[in-house]
């Protein structure tokens, strides 16, 4: 396909998920299914196309002046791929597959159209409901940190000190995947993005599946560092999930002391087992919840962290979801809200005198972040948050200090702050 048969196809998708309200993923794969002419690189490079115009899709259509499938493509093109006008007139050439050539009113915003006099929510691409919220958190920053949050992610890598001996022994085993050090995390390898915004295919590498290295976001990383889980320590992984960051919490105990990972939904769990042996852990029970029977019940009072790696919109990982900023409802929210306090109030049960709460979201919404611990904190009078500042140091990553954005209870990373997703976390310790 060419390049602008390319664009064209992006219109035909986006056009698909405006009128079926659906997923990118399922217009996308439906797309390639009644296409079949279209190779792995083109769809891949629609797909990219499709996301980009997601990313951007408020901003676009500002400039473009109509929020039609195609205004966004155009717009997006100029504003994320950074095309000048005679690039995208190029490309919309009329020709047999390619787009319609520009109109004068379209050139004319190409030409001129930017974003000055935009509102907030537009020039920062997110929904306008959330501004209020967002506002409480970056105040005058809010345009910039959202506007990092519609760049690409970053592929970024952590290395298992279960089975490696230090980040430089993998980095040197994948010299071809051109992956430099994270930053912040002492652990982290970071591959950047491709040009068709794809990485390269790590899970097929030898080493990824010998275990020396989990595909896992350097945000993510730090708030498992943070958490300062340590050998011979009895932990609960209250919402394991896939495992991401029980295996994080396994290296850091060197396989000392107990991790019990659990979740309520046991088909996520599920993938966990696997992982754990590609990984080399062997402190891990994993509780499998039966029905609706809780699985820890046992533990009640014995525990000295209980991770809650707590559901969440994951506004925070809109860099690599951007189709989800435009689906996030109230409802849903409200949804989180109450998932948030309940597995907190199920995790306060498990902590033993003088033991944490390590509270993680991949969100930016205070309401899901400190609101949530302050609600929980009325009812359960017996927890404190750390100080950051302690918490960093405890954990050798006092060299966040000075980048992190410190909130009331925690702290939260951003792509703006700490070129990591937006996580959240905060330590809150029990009463002796
Ligand atoms: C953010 S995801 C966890 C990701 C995982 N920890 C990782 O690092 O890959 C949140 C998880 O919380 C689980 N969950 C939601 N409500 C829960 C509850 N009341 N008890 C336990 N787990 C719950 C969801 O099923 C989901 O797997």
């Amino acid at each position: 396909m060419t390049p602008a048969a390319r664009i064209s196809a992006a219109v035909e998708v986006l056009a698909d998920i405006d009128a079926r309200r659906r997923p990118a993923t399922d217009a996308l794969k439906d797309w390639g299914l009644s296409h079949r002419f279209a190779g792995s690189k083109d769809r891949a490079a629609i797909a990219s196309l499709v996301y980009d115009a997601l990313r951007r899709k408020a901003s676009a259509a500002w400039i473009m002046g109509e929020t039609t499938p195609r205004a966004v493509v155009l717009g997006m093109l100029k504003l994320q791929r950074g095309l000048d006008l005679d690039a995208i007139a190029a490309l919309c050439s009329g020709e047999r597959f390619a787009p319609e050539p520009l109109t004068a009113g379209e050139r004319a915003r190409l030409k001129g159209g930017d974003l000055s006099d935009a509102p907030t929510h537009v020039a920062g691409d997110f929904p306008d409901w959330i501004e209020p919220s967002l506002g409480r958190l970056f105040g005058d920053d809010l345009v910039p940190e959202m506007q990092a949050l519609t760049t690409r992610a970053p592929l970024d890598l952590r290395v298992n000190t279960l089975k490696v001996s230090s980040r430089e022994e993998a980095h040197d085993a994948l010299p071809h995947l051109n992956a430099v050090e994270t930053p912040l995390s002492p652990l982290g390898l970071r591959i950047a993005p491709g040009e068709d915004g794809r990485g390269p295919a790590v899970q097929s590498e030898p080493e990824f599946l010998k275990g020396w290295i989990e595909i896992q976001d350097e945000g993510s990383q730090l708030v498992a560092l943070l958490s300062g889980v340590r050998p011979g320590e009895q932990v609960v992984d209250l919402c394991a999930g896939g495992g991401g960051k029980t295996l994080a919490l396994a290296a850091q105990m060197e396989n000392h002391g107990q991790i019990y990972a659990t979740d309520n939904d046991a088909r996520r769990l599920a993938p966990i087992h696997d992982r754990l042996a590609r990984a080399g852990v062997r402190n891990v029970q994993v509780r499998t919840p039966r029905a609706k029977a809780d699985a820890v019940t046992d533990l009640d009072g014995k525990i000295d962290c209980v991770l809650v790696d707590a559901p969440c919109t994951g506004i925070g990982t809109w860099r690599r979801n951007p189709d989800a900023k435009w689906r996030l409802r109230p409802g849903s929210l409200e949804v989180r809200r109450n998932e948030q306090a309940a597995v907190l109030d199920r995790a306060a049960r498990l902590v033993k005198p003088d033991g944490r709460i390590v509270y993680i979201t991949c969100s930016i919404l205070p309401e899901e972040n400190d609101d949530a611990l302050a609600a929980f904190m009325e009812n359960h009078a017996g927890f404190k948050p750390v100080p950051l500042d302690r918490a960093l140091e405890e954990t050798q990553l006092g060299h966040l200090k000075n980048i992190v954005r410190p909130t009331a209870h925690g702290l939260q990373l951003t792509p703006h702050k700490t070129g990591t997703d937006g996580f959240y976390v905060a330590i809150l310790v029990r009463n002796p």
